[in-house]
């Protein structure tokens, strides 16, 4: 009995307040139309700013030294990474508040895999479907470790760094041993680290399954013992087992539905490509921007703002999905934010790498003044 006791003692408080739950989009983070291709320029733009909401007030501005925690040979380097384990010992502290859970989707590393194989629809009698579940998994799992390593370190340079050293507030010197590229060429390799403690979570590894392709079972005990000990766990749209299809896809915007279901978090992020719901396609002429949309205790919800013609506040928005986007797009992602508002927690859609993906990042965002670009959907409680 004393030990289960001591069990239930040590067993993570699964309250402990989550800050934010943060979507990478797929149509973000990677080129959606270019096979398993990463937009490195939104990725870094996203590890960047998920740092600078995360910072503890470095209220004199002096720049930060942050430790990058990705100690892996990087390709093309012949030596092992040095690893300064002295002044690592003597920091003080990441200076985060790592309260933070990051889900991304798989852009063109698992729809492409998904689509062809039809994994989405399950079978696994068929070697397609068997084969295409694998290979969904391969590359979806690698674009984990992509974002895992870019937040734990950011991203290496050493052309560029020198410059930026001297102004640059995230810079950790590393210098690698005689005979590497960088030594040779710039006596010092410098690298970007945003030194998130970033932990990959594959929810199918986690034992997540489905029932007709809604979730069915979902361990969140590692989550939340990872929060608990201060790491920043990543997961991300996965191929899993359900129990009627056998197998399906399940979309990162289900996983943090049920994440913020479960931790009620205190605003919740999605970062796409577009500044945030329109009330038809943005490529097409006219889109409006829908600011604001209130969801009721009933789950129906309206576009409050801006105010649209007579009638039209409740029309439905027209949605279109890229042909092969196997969980739905942007639908999906409104369906599952107004669950999610529902709750009462603030969801904020915008567009990655601004000022304005910045600030939802930081719960910074009032509809009161314009100047915040994206889309708030809340609860009309
Ligand atoms: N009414 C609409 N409002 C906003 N975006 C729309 C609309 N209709 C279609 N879209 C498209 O939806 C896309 C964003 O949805 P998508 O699901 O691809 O985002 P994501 O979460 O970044 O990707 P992933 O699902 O791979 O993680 C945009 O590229 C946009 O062109
Ligand atoms: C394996 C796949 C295709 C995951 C899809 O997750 P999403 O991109 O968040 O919809």
């Amino acid at each position: 009995m004393a030990e289960e006791a001591a069990q239930e003692q040590r067993s993570p408080d699964p309250t402990r307040s989550v800050r934010c739950i943060v979507k990478l989009g797929g149509a973000a983070i990677t080129n959606k139309g270019e096979l398993e291709s990463i937009n490195e320029n939104n990725l870094r733009s996203a590890c960047a700013q998920l740092r600078q909401a995360m910072s503890e007030s470095n209220s004199d501005g002096a720049p930060e030294k942050v430790l990058g925690m990705d100690w892996s040979r990087k390709r093309g380097d012949s030596a092992d990474p040095a690893v300064d384990a002295e002044w690592i010992t003597g920091m003080a502290g990441l200076g985060l508040e790592t309260n933070f859970i990051v889900v991304h989707g798989a852009g063109s590393f698992g729809h492409f895999q998904a689509s062809r194989s039809g994994v989405h629809k399950g079978g696994l009698h068929s070697t397609l479907v068997k084969a295409g579940f694998v290979a969904t998994r391969i590359s979806v799992t690698s674009l984990n470790q992509e974002i895992v390593r870019a937040l734990a370190r950011g991203i290496q340079n050493s052309l560029l760094c020198p410059l930026l050293c001297a102004v640059g507030p995230s810079i950790v010197i590393t210098r690698l041993p005689v005979g590497t590229s960088d030594e040779k060429n710039h006596g010092t390799a410098y690298s970007f680290a945003e030194g998130i403690p970033s932990v990959g979570m594959s929810p199918f590894a986690c034992g997540w399954t489905t029932k007709q392709r809604k979730l069915a079972s979902s361990n969140t005990s590692q989550i939340i013992q990872s929060l608990h000990a201060g790491f920043v766990p990543v997961l991300h749209g996965d191929a899993v087992l359900d129990e009627l299809l056998d197998c399906t896809i399940l979309s990162g915007d289900v996983i943090i539905r049920h994440l913020a279901q479960l931790l009620s978090p205190k605003y919740v992020v999605f970062l796409t490509d577009v500044h945030g719901v329109y009330d038809r396609p943005p490529t097409e002429p006219d889109a409006v921007l829908l600011r604001e949309i209130e969801v009721d205790e009933d789950g129906r919800w309206s576009i409050v703002k801006p105010v649209l013609l007579q009638g039209n506040n409740n029309k439905g928005v027209e949605i279109s999905v890229a042909s092969h986007d196997t969980t739905g797009g942007m639908e999906t992602k409104i369906l599952e934010a107004a669950v999610i508002a529902r709750l009462g927690i603030d969801v904020y859609i915008t567009k990655a790498g601004t000022d304005h993906s910045l600030r939802a990042l930081k719960g910074d965002v009032s509809t009161d003044t314009e100047d915040w670009l994206g889309t708030v959907i809340r609860s009309s409680r």
